[in-house]
Formats: structure tokens, sequence, C-alpha cells
């Protein structure tokens, strides 16, 4: 039987842990309070997280990282973004030599602009083989709920792709393999920028045309930092790309598009970070997008744009009005 353990008990972590029980494995769910892990086992539900949803008996909570990896087939990594390099130092030394990593994670790492397999790679030492990425639109509490969704199963070794691929496919989740990890994984941290964007409009009482124009053009400045980079730009047109971007934009369950939308009706920062109770990474992401576009020479004025908001407490309308009156460019260049 398939082990895989879960190393974050969040939203999301916790939904693709009943994806994979459900798949047929046998899964190890980690968090860092006891206690929580105590509830999990004794109720079956993980009440901070998605109150009210029953868990499969496949699933065995712990807070003890070296219990949840002991023989894993494969370790799924997610916490959120800006924690994965401490946590992961200390979880990888109770890992096997043929764990497969996997990063369910949508963030880029402040300060050094990198991708979470990259973070992966340096800090647990593997090479890019036993890295895989598991993205696409699936807000967790529509899986949880069991509602179909599609998803990308990516590593630069399409074998071990299928083989995630076959330890998460179900009747209502159905992944694809992919082998162009940068792509889907640009795909995943952009679209929570734009998904900020889409929200800051909404909450300043824009309708469809400007909300679809930003998920228009947020998916170019995307792709074309995909194609400085190296990625496919037909990943972005797939679930990693516009699938994952659609979701994000259009739904309430969406924590960036929330986020985005208290900002837009006038909260400030904090604010706004209070009342979001689970992570939204492309409040932090947004500054290593920026980045990462820099780095590479690429102009992303949305996500210049979401950046102005969030962190230098730019008024929307001021922002709006920049972004509308850039020089006259052809849509593709
Ligand atoms: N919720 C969703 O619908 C989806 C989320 N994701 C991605 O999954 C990642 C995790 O997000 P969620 O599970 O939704 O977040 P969440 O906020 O629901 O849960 C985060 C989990 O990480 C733990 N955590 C927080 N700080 C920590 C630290 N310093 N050390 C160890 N554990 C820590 C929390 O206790 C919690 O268990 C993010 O990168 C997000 O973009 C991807 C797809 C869907
Ligand atoms: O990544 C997600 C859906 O695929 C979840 O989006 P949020 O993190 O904005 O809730």
């Amino acid at each position: 039987m398939t082990k895989a353990a879960v190393f974050g008990n969040g939203s999301w972590g916790t939904a693709f842990a009943m994806v994979m029980a459900d798949a047929g494995c046998e899964v190890s769910l980690w968090g860092r309070r006891p206690a929580l892990a105590d509830t999990i086992n004794a109720t079956r539900t993980n009440p901070d997280y998605l109150p009210g949803v029953e868990l499969p008996r496949g699933i065995t909570a712990t807070a003890d990282a070296a219990e949840a990896a002991a023989g894993a087939d494969f370790a799924v990594l997610v916490v959120p973004s800006q924690t994965l390099r401490e946590n992961l130092a200390a979880w990888a030394p109770a890992l096997g030599p043929e764990t497969v990593l996997v990063s369910l994670m949508k963030g880029i790492e402040l300060g050094t602009a990198k991708r979470m397999s990259e973070v992966i790679g340096e800090v647990a030492g593997v090479p890019a083989e036993r890295v895989a990425v598991l993205t696409g639109p699936n807000l967790a509490r529509e899986i949880a709920a069991r509602q179909p969704a599609a998803a990308v199963a990516a590593c630069v070794d399409e074998s071990v792709a299928q083989r995630l691929q076959a330890a998460c496919m179900t009747p209502y989740f159905r992944p694809y393999t992919n082998t162009d990890v940068v792509g889907c994984e640009l795909g995943g941290a952009v679209k929570n920028v734009i998904g900020l964007a889409v929200g800051i409009a909404n909450g300043m009482g824009l309708g469809d045309n400007s909300k679809a124009t930003l998920i228009t053009r947020g998916l170019a400045e995307t792709t074309r930092l995909g194609l400085a980079m190296g990625a496919d730009p037909l990943t972005f047109s797939g679930l990693a790309g516009l699938g994952d971007l659609v979701a994000t934009c259009s739904s309430p369950l969406s924590r960036n598009n929330t986020f985005g939308t208290n900002l837009g009706r006038g909260m400030t920062l904090q604010e706004a970070v209070a009342a979001t109770k689970q992570t939204a990474e492309g409040v932090k992401s947004c500054e290593s997008v920026l980045d990462l576009g820099r780095r590479h020479g690429v102009d992303m004025p949305i996500t210049e744009t979401v950046v102005s908001i969030v962190h230098d407490g730019k008024p929307p309308t001021v922002a709006l009005k920049e972004l509308m009156s850039r020089s006259a460019k052809p849509e593709r260049r």
C-alpha cells in the first residue's frame, strides 16, 4: 500500500490527505500542535480548518514528524511558503532516501525569489527527479466536499509524476501529469497575486469587464515571466495557469480574493490581516514575485500595482489610475 506523510494539517493539507486516503493510500497527517492531532484522531474531524467534514479512516494524525515520515513513499509539504525552509530542515533527516517530496504550496520565497521546489531541493538535498508539485483549481473546501475537480501532478521525471497521479486519483479528483515544473509553480504563485488584484477591484465596486481584464492581463504577465524562466507557455492555458486563476479570481472561498476585497473596500493591511484566519500567500508573495520578475527583466504591472497597494499603502483608486495610464502597447510582444 502506498504511504503518504502530509506535513501541514491546515485547510489544504487536510483536504488533500482526504484525497490520498480516498485514493487508497495510508496517510499520516502531521501538524505542529499535539492537541489538534489528538482531536483529529478522536473525532475524525479537523475542527480548526475543515469544521463539519468527516475524515476517512485511512488518515492518522500526529505531531511527531519522524513518526509521520517513517516509510513514506510521498512526503507532501503544505505549510505557508515562507515557513517551508525552516520546517523542512527539521523534517528532512526523518525522510527516507526514496521518498518523493511533493509541494502543494503556492508561494515564492521572500529574499531569495526561489520557487518551493527549489527550496525543497536545496534544504533536503534531493535531485529534481525526487521533487514533485501538485497544483490546479483546488479550493480546499470544495475538494473536501468531494466536488469534481482536476489538477496537475508535475515532475521533471514523468514516471514520478505518474506515480503521484496514481496516488491521488479518485472518482472526484482527476490529476493530469506535466513535466513543466517551473510553469506549474509560477501559475500557482502568480495567480494569488492576480487574485488579490481582482479582489481589490471587486471591493472597489468594479464590474466584470474590469475583472476579466485583470485576469487576462494577469495571465499575460504570468506567461511573460514563465517564458523568461524557460517554462512552456502552454502550461499557462492549462489547469495550473488559467484553471487556477479562474477558480481563485471568481470564488469567495479564495483567501487571496477575499483579502483583496477587504483592501478594496478600504481596510488597511493590518485590518485585512486581522480579518484573515488562513494563509493568503499572495500578501507576502506579491513582493517575491515582483522580485522574480525584476531578476528576469520582466515587466509585471499588475503585480507591481498590488505591491504598491498592499505594502506601500497606495490608495487603490490612485493605483488603478496609474495602471490605466501606462503607455499604449500591442497586446502581444
Ligand atoms: N486552501 C486552499 O484551498 C489551497 C491552498 N493551497 C496552498 O497550500 C498552502 C497551505 O495553505 P492552507 O493549508 O490553505 O493554509 P492554512 O492557513 O489553512 O493552514 C496552514 C497550516 O500550516 C500551519 N503552520 C502555519 N505556520 C506554521 C509554521 N511556522 N510551522 C509549521 N506549521 C505552520 C498551520 O498550523 C496550518 O496547519 C499555501 O501555500 C496555499 O497557497 C493550494 C491549493 C489550495
Ligand atoms: O490555490 C487555491 C485554489 O486552487 C486556493 O486559493 P486561496 O489560497 O486564495 O484560497
